[in-house]
């Protein structure tokens, strides 16, 4: 919908009207159509201002419509009705212009917006282009290396970095509509020739041509086979070369490509996924709707290795207090060093002071006992998170929450040890912690509501996406990841190479396939885990004990490396090799290669060809199937959270959604008929056999996945 009101007699101000964003919704375009005719055609009408309510302008095209059968007025039309009409149209920007709403706003003659306005295309995380001419305006305006960089990465820009590039005329500190009023009263009547964007020629720099190959190169690059990055591109060298009529007929045909693609739905899905987290349930029936938060001003992270310096930064930058304790003097002297190094380099990325004050050090605990909430992020032992937990019971206030960074121990365990076992909730976070958009907000049986909605809550603070899940070994993420990793090493036992796996999932779309991002991470720190759950038998073996656990198959591939002391880059070999310790840069490695065959004839096993199909089935259904499994036992409360922690925290390419989102458009039954057979060729591995609620899903048709929570929560109460 849209209000007109007539201003200072003359200023015919229409305002957008569809809470939360003013998303152009198809009401919203028929009054936006609709009052832009009445402005147009009254005659005391001389210029108009188009404005949002509730200070935000717009956020773009309706998303939640894109599923659906669109009708009401396109915008293309609508938006170049606006520039070519007769009156001055200058748009007020409060709060955002994104997507859609900026296009509507470069439509517009003018554009004034508020200092802490902020613009964007972010079409390409939808994946989409920006469709009503933003490819075609932007380059006009700012010229094409500017728009390429802010379309093809859907960054938003503040008023300010608007005004220096030249998207908007004036940035206010006063109410934006006014100071727009003001400027439509002082333009009414003016030439509007000068201000028609699409009538610009779009600048050509020397070596366009060489601009746009890398550029495509680049993108391409980096997409990761996304497609709208490539095809923002592809729209933008047409802007450059062609006629803007042409260059509008080229963005809608890579639209409608675009619009229709299964990247597309998955990106959306996304989206939406990412908002849904927020809506958290626990099986014991808190809620993020009913369960209150407390305010947390002041904090303590204890523990300052790579985890907690990134965890001290993120609290500081988020405008906490925090007390950062490490007992031993040179590691805290190191990690103060590290973290005003990190604070420093995210102040001047964001434009900011560094929040070097909001931070004490301290080599003991003591200073932690006026803190409202502690995360420890000691090494990953539960002996010492014990220990710590009952000397943080013993300083700290009696109401202090006590969370833990641990990846993946008993939260419940931890938990007994302290004074208030309630106020106990695992913060799991990703490395580099005050990077990393992710946080598992673990609660544990006896979590209270209140403790599981504060670190929710600080979460988001920390502009993180918290998901709260369940307590269960890994969690979700890491719990998924052990069959996804028991699968690759099966698979090298069986004729692989780390190279072929790697690649399969790098060309799925990973950042890094399982064995670089293995070498990354540090071998060592599976192969502790495994020790402390009994698995590992130090020694090359040969015997058939050697392949079997508990008597299930078991590879002991990883603790033969580690027993090498192959740990990855840091020791400067792992499953592949690398100039130094501390390398980056993997090579293959002809050692491995020796290990891999010397270790298949120690054990009677025959190298078959491995395809790329098998390495995605074989560790990605595994995957999927885990994830079932953690819906099943309310470890997750629905899709979505598993997806956002894949994506979020495990380089799960986004366009394809996460993996249970990727399991829907596979087909569920396409994905239970191959793990069966899996399972058939591999009895002895638990991880490929079917979980009960796949089995059911197929049997009900597999139900999108939006409706699986409703599914899960009938099909628990059977279960
Ligand atoms: C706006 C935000 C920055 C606000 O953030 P904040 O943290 O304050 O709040 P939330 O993110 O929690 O959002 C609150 C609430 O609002 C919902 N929401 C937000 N934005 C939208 C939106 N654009 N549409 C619908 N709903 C929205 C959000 O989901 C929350 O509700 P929920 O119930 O889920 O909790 C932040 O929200 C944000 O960043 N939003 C996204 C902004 C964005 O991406 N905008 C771009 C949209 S796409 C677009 O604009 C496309 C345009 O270029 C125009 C294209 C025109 C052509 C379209 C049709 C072409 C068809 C072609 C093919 C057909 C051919 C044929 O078939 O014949």
């Amino acid at each position: 919908m849209a209000l007109f009101t007539l201003v200072s007699g003359s200023v015919g101000v229409v305002t957008l009207q569809n809470p939360p964003v003013n998303a152009l919704s198809a009401a919203v375009r028929h009054g936006i159509v609709d009052m832009m005719d009445k402005a147009l055609s009254e005659p005391e009408v001389k210029s108009v201002v188009i404005c949002g309510q509730n200070g935000r302008f717009c956020g773009g095209a309706d998303i939640k419509e894109f599923g659906k059968n669109m009708t009401g007025p396109p915008l293309v039309p609508m938006i170049h009705r606006i520039e070519s009409g007769a009156k001055p149209v200058v748009a007020a920007i409060e709060g955002i212009a994104l997507g859609g709403g900026l296009e509507l706003a470069l439509g517009c003659h003018y554009r004034i917006a508020h200092s802490k306005a902020r613009l964007g295309l972010p079409e390409v995380h939808l994946g989409l282009l920006p469709a009503a001419g933003g490819t075609q305006r932007l380059p006009r305006l700012i010229g094409v290396p500017a728009a390429l960089e802010l379309i093809t990465t859907g960054r938003y820009v503040t008023a300010a970095e608007a005004l220096r590039l030249g998207m908007v005329d004036e940035v206010t500190d006063g109410n934006t509509v006014d100071a727009a009023v003001k400027l439509a009263l002082s333009v009414a009547g003016k030439s509007l020739d000068a201000r028609r964007i699409s009538n610009y020629p779009c600048p050509q720099p020397p070596g366009l041509d060489r601009f746009f190959e890398t550029a495509m190169q680049q993108v391409r690059q980096s997409a990761r086979g996304a497609m709208a990055p490539v095809a923002c591109v592809q729209a933008l060298r047409a802007a450059a070369s062609q006629p803007y009529g042409e260059g509008m007929q080229r963005e809608k045909e890579l639209m409608d490509t675009l619009f229709h693609s299964g990247q597309a739905r998955a990106l959306q899905y996304f989206f939406f996924a990412q908002r849904a987290v927020g809506r958290w349930s626990t099986p014991s029936g808190s809620r993020w709707d009913s369960s209150k938060p407390r305010p947390v001003h002041k904090a303590a992270v204890v523990g300052l290795g790579t985890m907690g310096r990134g965890i001290t930064v993120a609290l500081a930058q988020a405008g906490l207090s925090v007390v950062a304790v490490e007992t031993h003097e040179k590691q805290l002297m190191e990690a103060r060093q590290a973290v005003s190094g990190m604070l420093e380099r995210g102040a001047k990325r964001r434009g900011v002071a560094p929040a070097y004050g909001k931070i004490s050090y301290s080599s003991d605990l003591l200073p932690v006992a006026d803190v409202d909430l502690v995360i420890e992020a000691v090494f990953e032992d539960m002996e010492l998170k014990r220990s710590i937990f009952e000397q943080l019971s013993e300083i700290c206030k009696p109401d202090t929450f006590l969370c833990t960074n641990t990846s993946g121990l008993d939260i419940d365990r931890l938990a007994s040890h302290a004074r208030n076992p309630e106020l106990v909730v695992g913060m799991h976070f990703f490395a580099p912690a005050h990077v990393m958009k992710l946080l598992e907000v673990v609660y544990g049986p006896r979590s209270s509501p209140q403790a599981v909605a504060t670190a929710m809550l600080l979460g988001r603070k920390m502009d993180k996406v918290s998901v709260a899940v369940g307590n269960c070994p890994g969690f979700v993420g890491n719990r998924m990841l052990k069959p996804y990793l028991e699968q690759a090493f099966f698979l090298l036992e069986e004729g692989a190479t780390p190279e072929l796996v790697d690649q399969a999932l790098e060309e799925f779309g990973f950042a890094m396939g399982v064995f670089r991002m293995s070498d990354l991470s540090g071998l060592d720190v599976g192969w502790r885990v495994r020790k402390a759950d009994g698995l590992v038998v130090a020694g090359a073996s040969t015997g058939p004990s050697a392949r079997s656990r508990r008597g299930f198959r078991y590879s002991p591939l990883g603790d033969l490396l580690c027993e090498r002391g192959r740990f990855g880059q840091k020791t400067g070999s792992g499953w592949y090799r690398y100039d130094k310790p501390g390398g980056r840069v993997a090579k293959s490695d002809p050692w491995l290669h020796g290990f891999l065959e010397q270790y298949r004839a120690d054990h009677g096993l025959a190298a078959r060809r491995v395809d790329q199909q098998e390495v995605l089935e074989r560790c990605l259904y595994a995957l999927i199937n885990e994830g079932f499994r953690i819906l099943e036992d309310g470890i997750a409360a629905g899709p979505e959270d598993i997806d956002v922690i894949y994506v979020l925290g495990y380089g799960w390419p986004r366009h394809r959604g996460g993996p249970m989102f990727y399991a829907t458009t596979v087909g569920l039954s396409e994905v239970l008929e191959r793990l069966e057979h899996h399972h058939r060729a591999h009895p002895d591995v638990p991880g490929l056999q079917p979980c009960r609620l796949l089995r059911k899903l197929v049997a009900s048709g597999s139900p999108p996945v939006h409706s699986w929570r409703e599914f899960i929560k009938k099909s628990r109460s059977h279960l």
